[in-house]
């Protein structure tokens, strides 16, 4: 259905191909997944298929790719749009219409579908993805999560023969983003859909896919194959596949199911090794001894009772947080449930209807900004939000200049975070983690007590995630105070000393990462769920047990 023959694409100004060597066919109905690390062109293969690539983009392609024998070179997207169904990694720039459901009807009326079909599609959609609550809401109101839905809504409905997704679930909860897979399977299993998709969470999809395209590293040729084969040489790879290595399993599992079936022997040997009488693990993630104990320290953020009401939804329903010095919390919750807004009053940008914020003595929203950037300091979920320079330099020095910091101190911070970016980039042209690292430089300059992040491993490769991890640590060591909202459930039980779980506005659940998690089918992370009933969190932890000399 799709075919690449030995394509290859240089962007204008690139001195070599950004990819090369592409040469795989994906056979009518089914679910093929593009996987691989940060910039190594995976969108770039997607764009090629919908004609993004080169009409939109341009640039130059060589070889040739054809969809259902259309070559997507000398037919533009819109001569593609009745046969391929595109959603791409930023959904807000994508829409055209207003509301929800004249977004989700827009594309079968471009291509004059009868009105009654039209509704019955709108409909259905509407129930399929959750949306029907929602169905008159501006979009700009909605959520990040709510929007990707969206988004996925409005190609489901002309009925395409050909998918193409770009991260179709990186904002979506943990529920919503196996409802979304579910449906998709669905498509392609029962209409015969053919679906190519990008995603860097790798524990969400492959047990979907019916193969696996690698693009291994930059320009090298992608490897093509079943999921289980292709993983045992793939640098980029989900948790389970990571104890499935470490434990020598093979052929290696790619679902809990299959590595719950393996892991008896592993449980055994964990069972001595985990500290006697408690059935947990030696370093799960704690705040020291000394702050946990030292009587009461004093709180970098205190939210009482706070209500938030935005346009007529209530966003926040009497919220309850204290959030001390040293300590990682992790949001977590439904798409919608209230995580953003709840970042956005710690920072000053929503005002509370009732109850009180407070930083030490300060009320976020009555402080003035160049106060406020001393006392916390928020990356947004898009973090391109947050920079408005046109090079990195002058990013950079408008952030010393804003946080009264010695001219050098971002510059210094994005060479840490990011060895190799130059000063002269955009960050309109750095990769997703590249500008993640830079907004994070810029709200670090003023060295804010409170740090929040919202969704901060969206589009992230598994190795930048444990460079961010690794800066994250570092920083509540220092005694930083950090919030993240997260749909991230690895990220979570690598990082999180303790778990806020929100569900329509109210705090549901508070408490340590392990106690919340554990309990949790949604929100375990999957090394917890194979290795149950062991309060195991994370492939590391599980390292660490067996071979405790190398760490
Ligand atoms: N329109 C463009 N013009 C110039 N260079 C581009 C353009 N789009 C992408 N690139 C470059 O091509 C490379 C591959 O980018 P691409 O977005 O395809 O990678 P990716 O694998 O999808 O990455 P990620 O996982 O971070 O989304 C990057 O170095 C990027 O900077
Ligand atoms: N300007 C607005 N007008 C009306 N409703 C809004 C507005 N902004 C947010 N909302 C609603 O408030 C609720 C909470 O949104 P919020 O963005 O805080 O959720 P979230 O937990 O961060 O979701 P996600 O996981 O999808 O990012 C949602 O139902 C959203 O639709």
């Amino acid at each position: 259905m799709i075919r690449f023959e030995d394509v290859s694409v240089t962007y204008d100004g690139a001195a070599e191909p950004t990819v090369r060597g592409i040469d795989f066919e994906v056979p009518e109905g089914e679910l093929v997944l593009l996987a691989g690390p940060s910039g190594v062109g995976k969108s770039t293969v997607l764009g090629a298929v919908s004609g993004l690539v080169p009409h939109f983009t341009g640039g130059t392609l060589r070889g040739r790719v054809t969809v259902a024998g259309r070559d997507t070179r000398t037919h533009e997207p819109r001569e593609l749009a009745d046969l391929v169904g595109t959603v791409g990694q930023d959904p807000l720039s994508h829409f055209v219409t207003d509301t929800v459901e004249d977004e989700l009807a827009y594309g079968m009326e471009s291509l004059g579908l009868a009105p009654d079909v039209m509704r019955r599609r709108v409909e259905e959609t509407l129930d399929l993805l959750g949306l029907a609550h929602l169905r008159d809401r501006p979009i700009a109101t909605l959520s990040g999560g709510q929007q990707q839905r969206v988004a996925i809504g409005s190609v489901l409905t002309p009925h395409p023969s050909v998918l193409v997704l770009d991260e179709p679930t990186s904002a979506l909860d943990p529920a919503a983003a196996e409802e979304v897979l579910a449906v998709l399977q669905r498509l392609v299993h029962d209409l015969g859909t053919t679906v190519l998709m990008a995603e860097h969470r790798l524990e969400r999809v492959i047990q979907y896919a019916d193969q696996v395209v690698l693009l291994p590293g930059p320009g090298a040729a992608p490897v093509l194959g079943p999921p289980a084969e292709v993983m045992a040489v793939s640098p980029v790879y989900p948790p389970v596949v990571a104890l499935g290595r470490l434990a020598g399993w093979s052929p290696l599992p790619l679902t809990v199911r299959d590595a719950r079936r393996r892991a008896g022997d592993l449980k055994q040997v964990l069972e001595n090794a985990a500290p006697k009488g408690r059935g947990e693990p030696r370093d799960q993630p704690q705040p020291t001894r000394s702050r946990q104990h030292s009587a009461h320290p004093t709180p970098v953020g205190e939210v009482r009772a706070l209500s938030v009401t935005r346009g007529r939804v209530q966003a926040l329903h009497h919220i309850d947080l204290t959030i001390t010095p040293g300590e990682t919390v992790a949001l977590m919750g439904r798409n919608g449930a209230g995580k953003s807004t709840l970042l956005n009053a710690l920072v000053g940008l929503v005002k509370p209807s009732s109850g009180t914020v407070r930083l030490g003595e300060a009320t976020p929203h009555r402080t003035a900004p160049k106060d406020l950037v001393r006392m916390v300091g928020l990356v947004p979920q898009e973090p391109r939000d947050l920079l408005c320079a046109d090079t990195v330099a002058a990013e950079c020095a408008a952030a010393d200049r804003d946080a009264g910091a010695a001219p050098g101190t971002c510059r210094a911070l994005v060479t840490e975070l990011l060895p190799g970016v130059t000063d002269g980039t955009h960050p309109r042209d750095l990769s997703e983690g590249q500008r993640l690292a830079l907004a994070l430089a810029v709200v670090l300059t003023a060295r804010p007590p409170l740090l929040l992040l919202d969704e901060p491993t969206r589009g992230l490769d598994y190795a930048a995630k444990a460079r961010l991890v690794a800066v994250l640590r570092a920083l509540a060591a220092e005694g930083h105070a950090i919030v993240l909202a997260t749909h991230d459930v690895e990220l979570a039980a690598e990082i999180a000393h303790r778990v806020v779980l929100l569900a329509e506005g109210e705090v549901i659940a508070d408490g340590s990462t392990a106690d919340i998690v554990v309990s949790s089918p949604s929100f375990a992370p999957q090394v917890t769920k194979i290795l149950a009933p062991q309060h195991w969190l994370t492939v590391s932890q599980v390292r660490a047990a067996l071979h405790p000399e190398a760490g």
